[in-house]
């Protein structure tokens, strides 16, 4: 991989590379973009079948971030860090305290959160080293796990899409394709249920699966069938690339809305999926509900205020198909622009210079 190339094509500003042989930590810090703020993006612990691999998905999801953020309108940038290991074998209390040892290094440039693999507890962990960490237990004031916050925006940003697709935002007897039952899809399907849907449900994780069929009614299929059931809408909640080559044309699905980051493997799919009419509620748009709800932890954590932008995310999410619709662009392409207009305008409304107290000429000696 030709790091520095791939830096410059989605302007990047740093990575780090963190490394402690005693816990075994391996982790990488991706820093995207931050003109908005400092950079806020989860931890994902993933064993993963290449470091090339890790540090990829690494990039990838700091960027999705960036734009996440700043579509949600918060006042800050984008980035995530990958820990390479199997969460259910290989953490450790040093672990995190090492990783949290690396964030107070960045002194504030990146703050973490929860992400796939990772909980409040760990957090708590990296807690007991740095200030920079959110999601952490409610017993610090603080939000806690992100994961049915997240659920709550997807749900609501789900019955926008359908509006679209359906003319009403009604679930109600809609049939629903839910890839993964993990913690946010877990609290999805609860929304879904309560509502009148009938879910159809996949896991790897079997017991996973077992739980949305005695909780909610599901019907359970295979992992690799889920894409071709006949279904009114899509919900990929698992890991990220789903909609590609290879699962387009089964889809009988007239939306896409779900849970995971980077659903589209490439942006040509998003191209393809609207030449066929779907309706594809962009993922950094719809998932934001975490996110908005850790941030507001940056203010001193109240649940009402964090609880009132998550449901902007209806808006949001009708926004970007009005775009798409008025410019006859697809809603990902929507989506972008809405992001890296803010990021633009914010860039130039910061321009001045600002001097701040370690700047080189504060050090110069008069006579
Ligand atoms: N947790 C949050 O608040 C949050 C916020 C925004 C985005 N996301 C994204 O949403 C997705 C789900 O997050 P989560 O926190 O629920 O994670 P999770 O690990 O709790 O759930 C993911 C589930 O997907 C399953 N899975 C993995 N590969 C699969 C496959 N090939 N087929 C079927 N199932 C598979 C796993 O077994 C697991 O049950 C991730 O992409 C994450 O980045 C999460
Ligand atoms: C900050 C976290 C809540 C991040 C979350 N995992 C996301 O992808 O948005």
């Amino acid at each position: 991989m030709e790091i520095f190339k791939y830096l410059e094509k989605y302007d990047y500003e740093q990575v780090v590379f963190c490394q402690d042989k005693q816990s075994g930590l391996k982790a990488i810090i991706a820093i995207h973009d931050t003109t908005l703020g400092p950079a806020l993006g989860g931890t994902r612990m993933w064993t993963y079948e290449s470091e090339e691999a890790a540090i990829e998905d690494a990039l990838r999801l700091a960027r999705g971030m960036t734009y996440k953020n700043a579509a949600a309108g918060l006042n800050l940038g984008g980035g995530k860090t990958v820990i390479i290991g199997d969460p259910r074998k290989d953490k450790n209390e040093e672990m995190f305290r090492a990783f949290g040892r690396f964030i107070q290094g960045l002194n504030g440039r990146y703050i973490t959160a929860e992400d796939v693999g990772t909980t409040v507890a760990d957090m708590d962990l990296i807690h007991e080293e740095t200030d920079y960490v959110t999601g952490i237990s409610p017993a610090f004031g603080s939000s806690g796990n992100p994961s049915p916050v997240t659920a709550y925006g997807v749900y609501r940003g789900m019955k926008a899409a359908a509006k679209a697709a359906f003319g009403t935002d009604s679930l109600e007897g809609k049939v629903i394709a839910v890839q993964g039952v993990g913690n946010v899809a877990y609290n999805l399907c609860k929304h879904l249920h309560e509502e009148g849907a009938q879910l159809i449900v996949t896991d790897i994780n079997k017991e996973a699966v077992k739980r949305a069929v005695e909780e909610f009614g599901a019907r359970a299929v295979e992992p690799d069938e889920i894409y071709g059931v006949d279904c009114d809408i899509y919900a990929p909640c698992a890991l990220g690339a789903t909609i590609n080559d290879d699962t387009i044309p089964q889809l009988k699905a007239k939306v896409i809305a779900g849970a995971a980051n980077n659903q589209l493997k490439e942006t040509r799919h998003g191209d393809l999926i609207h030449e066929m009419g779907i309706i594809y509620a962009p993922d950094y748009v719809i998932n934001a509900g975490g996110v908005i709800n850790v941030a507001d932890e940056l203010y001193g954590y109240n649940r009402e205020r964090a609880m009132k932008k998550v449901e902007t995310i209806y808006n949001n999410i009708e926004k970007v198909i009005e775009i798409s619709k008025r410019d006859g662009i697809p809603t990902y392409l929507a989506a972008d622009r809405m992001a890296e207009e803010r990021i633009e305008r914010m860039r130039n409304s910061r321009s001045q210079f600002l001097q701040n107290g370690h700047h080189i000429l504060s050090r110069r000696r008069t006579r």
